[in-house]
């Protein structure tokens, strides 16, 4: 319970009508969850306009209602707040009701395209090995220490981010590591954080859908490190070409990783294979169980931000060299006969071909290569081609399927995808629509000692078709039929 005049304490309002002093149980952007006692912001979305639902609000009894624009009736018992960007008063007012939480632990983001949950996964275990109590907030799930709470979102709204951050404060925290996304940034879900750091993994072809052009993405991107504070790190990849772009007017002290330049903190790959990487970094020689060039990247970034953080160098190459990634980061199994099945999250053309170039460098010349890959509905359908074209490129034959229809046809999508192969790769193609069928497919094509990469949803439990989500798990569907089928 808090008094809706210390919520608003950092917040310019433009005009109030009604009481300051009124106490407030809890804060929502949702009309559907307003009770008595309950403050409702009215939030300007992709679908609708919060300031619809003003009147379910009133109808619904809330304490105070805090809006862009007045509505044309005022009601006696409620409190009116108009703010210039309700969004952004969300987030602050969301941080000030929990007595913000951001300030009482040392909360470090990461924003790219590929690499946000990989690296807050890794820092997550690697500060957990160092002895301290850690939250972390990811697309797979969120945890406080081995507690898991789970996921919907990559980055949570203002109100259960806060909430979760106090929670990690109650814990006894002292670091959280967070997945900060592009639609976070433009929806404002971070705002009134405070952020100890901030690193940047990369940025290439995604989300334009609800971005619309590349420099709006990366633009959204950038914003982030706009926002760090002074005191704060700005950690980011010097070998992504946006890297400087992004620290251009950052307050924070800037720091680069690279593998490529003579940057603060640098690393080279001595040998990639499918047990692991073998690495240089600072001079140190490691070996880690990480897999593919890609994850030198987040390795060499997770290192520098402990480093960043205060922890010595060979304590924490140490214990990274013993982690494993996230769950569906090239997840593999190998079947009795020698088939190796690769379950991975690369759901973007980078993520795709950094995925199958690295099942290009780890295979030996006989093992057949075959890729089963879809692209997820109601979400930038720009991708759907270029993955089409760099999954034939790169495999020996192709598996086009479903990946999460959502609201779309199932068969539009494939045919979107199937624009991108190109006539002389017809022959190595099929679209099998049934996901489950698709993975069956590839394990009777599949030759012993061949691989399969099974692409797309990674760590997810379930495919989602017209808002339901039915239960489905490629790595369970790869084991049941390499069992079926006697591979
Ligand atoms: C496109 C997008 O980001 N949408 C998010 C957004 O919803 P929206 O803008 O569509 O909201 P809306 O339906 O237009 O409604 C506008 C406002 O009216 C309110 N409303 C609506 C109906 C009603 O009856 N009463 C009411 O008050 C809503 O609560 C909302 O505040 O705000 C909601 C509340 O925070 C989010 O749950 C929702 O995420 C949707 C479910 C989603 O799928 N988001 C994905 C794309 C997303 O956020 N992805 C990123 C990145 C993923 C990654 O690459 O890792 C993520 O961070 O997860
Ligand atoms: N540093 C990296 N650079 C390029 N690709 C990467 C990198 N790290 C991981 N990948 C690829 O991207 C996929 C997704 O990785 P990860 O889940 O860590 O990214 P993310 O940024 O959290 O994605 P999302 O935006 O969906 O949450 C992996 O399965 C892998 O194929
Ligand atoms: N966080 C990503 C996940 C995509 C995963 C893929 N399986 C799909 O459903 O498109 C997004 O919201 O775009
Ligand atoms: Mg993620």
């Amino acid at each position: 319970m808090q008094l809706l005049q210390n919520i608003l304490k950092d917040i310019r309002t433009l005009e109030v009508k009604g009481r300051m002093d009124v106490s407030i149980e809890s804060i929502t952007f949702d009309s559907r969850q307003v009770r008595e006692g309950v403050a409702f912001v009215a939030v300007r979305g992709v679908q609708a306009d919060g300031h619809e639902y003003i009147q379910k609000a009133e109808e619904a009894n809330a304490a105070a209602i805090i809006c862009e624009a007045l509505p044309a009736e005022l009601q006696e018992s409620i409190t009116y707040v108009v703010v210039q960007d309700s969004g952004e008063a969300l987030g602050k007012m969301a941080s000030a009701f929990y007595g913000h939480p951001s300030t009482k632990l040392k909360l470090v983001g990461v924003t790219g395209t590929n690499g946000k949950t990989s690296s807050v996964t890794l820092l997550h275990k690697l500060f957990r090995e160092l002895g301290y109590h850690v939250g972390m907030l990811s697309t797979v799930q969120n945890q406080i220490d081995e507690e898991i709470i789970p996921s919907t979102h990559t980055t949570p709204d203002a109100v259960k981010l806060n909430e979760l951050l106090d929670q990690m404060v109650k814990a006894g925290c002292a670091y959280c590591f967070m997945e900060v996304s592009s639609h976070a940034m433009v929806q404002k879900r971070v705002a009134g954080l405070q952020f100890a750091g901030g690193v940047f993994t990369n940025i290439t072809h995604d989300h334009l859908d609800y971005h619309k052009t590349f420099d709006e993405y990366i633009k959204a991107k950038k914003l982030f490190f706009d926002g760090l504070p002074k005191g704060a790190f700005a950690l980011v990849n010097a070998d992504d070409k946006r890297g400087a772009v992004m620290v251009q007017n950052t307050k924070a002290s800037v720091h680069e990783f690279s593998l490529r330049k003579v940057t603060e903190f640098k690393a080279r790959i001595i040998d990639n294979t499918i047990q692991g990487l073998h690495l240089e970094v600072d001079g140190h020689e490691v070996w880690c169980k990480l897999i593919g060039a890609f994850n030198a990247y987040n390795f060499l970034g997770v290192y520098a931000a402990a480093v960043l953080l205060g922890e010595e160098t060979m304590e924490v190459l140490t214990v990274l060299s013993s982690l494993d990634t996230a769950a569906g980061r090239f997840d593999y199994i190998v079947s009795d006969t020698q088939i190796t099945g690769i379950v991975d999250y690369a759901h973007t053309p980078d993520a795709l071909e950094n995925v199958l170039n690295t099942i290009q460098q780890i295979r030996t010349p006989l093992q057949k290569v075959i890729t089963v890959i879809g692209c997820g509905g109601n979400r930038d359908a720009g991708k759907r081609p270029i993955m089409a074209d760099i999954a034939c490129r790169l495999s020996d034959k192709v598996i086009l399927t479903s990946d999460n229809p959502r609201f779309e046809e199932p068969q539009a999508i494939l045919e979107d995808m199937q624009k991108g192969v190109k006539p002389l790769d017809f022959k190595k193609t099929l679209s099998v629509l049934d996901r489950r069928e698709a993975i069956k497919t590839a394990c009777v094509l599949a030759e012993p000692n061949d691989i399969i990469l099974v692409a797309g949803k990674g760590h997810e439990t379930y495919q989602e078709i017209k808002g339901v989500k039915t239960d489905f798990d490629d790595k369970q569907v790869l084991r049941d039929m390499f069992q079926q089928l006697g591979k």
